[in-house]
């Protein structure tokens, strides 16, 4: 890696309940790039990008971030009792611009995520499938250095899920980290250059997306893939 990580992950622990959730966490996530973290049910991922966005403090271990803006877009969009239009400019509250540029702006994510006609409707009673799009378009306005995705198209059809895979390249080809937890192996495919399999809080693999898909050399991987059950397999692993 030739650039400085814009995520440094070392040995970042988690424990609730008396369960650990993350152990001795290792990640490093690249800028530009589109970095993928898989894994089964329960293995941690929503938790790091949590932990990554500061919402949870991690009981041990370093978490690193390059300075600049962070957008999250998270499963469940997080919107505002407000029109679609309003949720977008609040993404820009902290950026200088014209009043002329903001609208611009606004404009420009509404449009390219086909919600533009919906602009001045109440953004909470949109589908969930719409509310996702307009997540988007909040983070794509902002223009992030740091995207951070929770399975980001689990809501959406295939023609705005196609959509919102060519923001999240075209977001990555204008520079941005974009770290990507996804269940759908074929978006993972189709955008990440690398990709992490984590399980039981820990990073077991990584390595270039398409040689850990269709050669995985560890069995948590191997697993995870095949669609074996974990669980028993991490039990005997570990
Ligand atoms: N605030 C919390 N308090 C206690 N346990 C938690 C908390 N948040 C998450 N956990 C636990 O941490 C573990 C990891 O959860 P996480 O949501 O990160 O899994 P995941 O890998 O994203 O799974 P999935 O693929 O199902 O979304 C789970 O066992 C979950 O119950």
């Amino acid at each position: 890696m030739s650039e400085p990580p814009a995520i440094h992950l070392q040995n970042v622990s988690l424990t609730r309940d008396g369960r650990t959730i993350l152990d001795r966490l290792d990640l490093d996530v690249a800028a530009p790039g589109i970095t993928a973290v898989i894994g089964p049910n329960g293995a941690g991922k929503s938790v790091t990008l949590r932990v990554i966005d500061g919402l949870i403090r991690p009981d041990a271990g370093t978490v690193r971030l390059s300075p600049g803006r962070r957008a999250f877009v998270f499963q469940r969009p997080a919107l505002v009792r407000a029109s679609a239009r309003a949720n977008v400019a609040l993404g820009l509250v902290s950026l200088k611009l014209s009043r002329r540029e903001r609208l611009e702006r606004i404009d420009a994510a509404l449009a390219r995520v086909g919600l533009l006609e919906r602009a001045g409707d109440a953004a909470t009673r949109f589908s969930g499938g719409e509310q996702q799009r307009l997540a988007f378009a909040r983070a794509w306005a902002m223009r992030p250095d740091l995207l951070l995705l929770d399975e980001p198209t689990a809501s959406l059809d295939p023609a705005a899920t196609e959509t919102i895979e060519g923001l999240i390249t075209e977001m990555a080809g204008a520079g941005t980290a974009v770290l990507l937890v996804s269940h759908n192996l074929g978006q993972v495919a189709r955008l990440a250059d690398e990709t992490v399999v984590l399980a039981a809080g820990r990073a077991v693999e990584r390595g270039p997306t398409r040689s850990l898909l269709f050669s995985p050399r560890t069995v948590e991987a191997r697993a995870y893939l095949t669609g074996e059950l974990p669980w028993t397999s991490f039990a005997a692993a570990s």
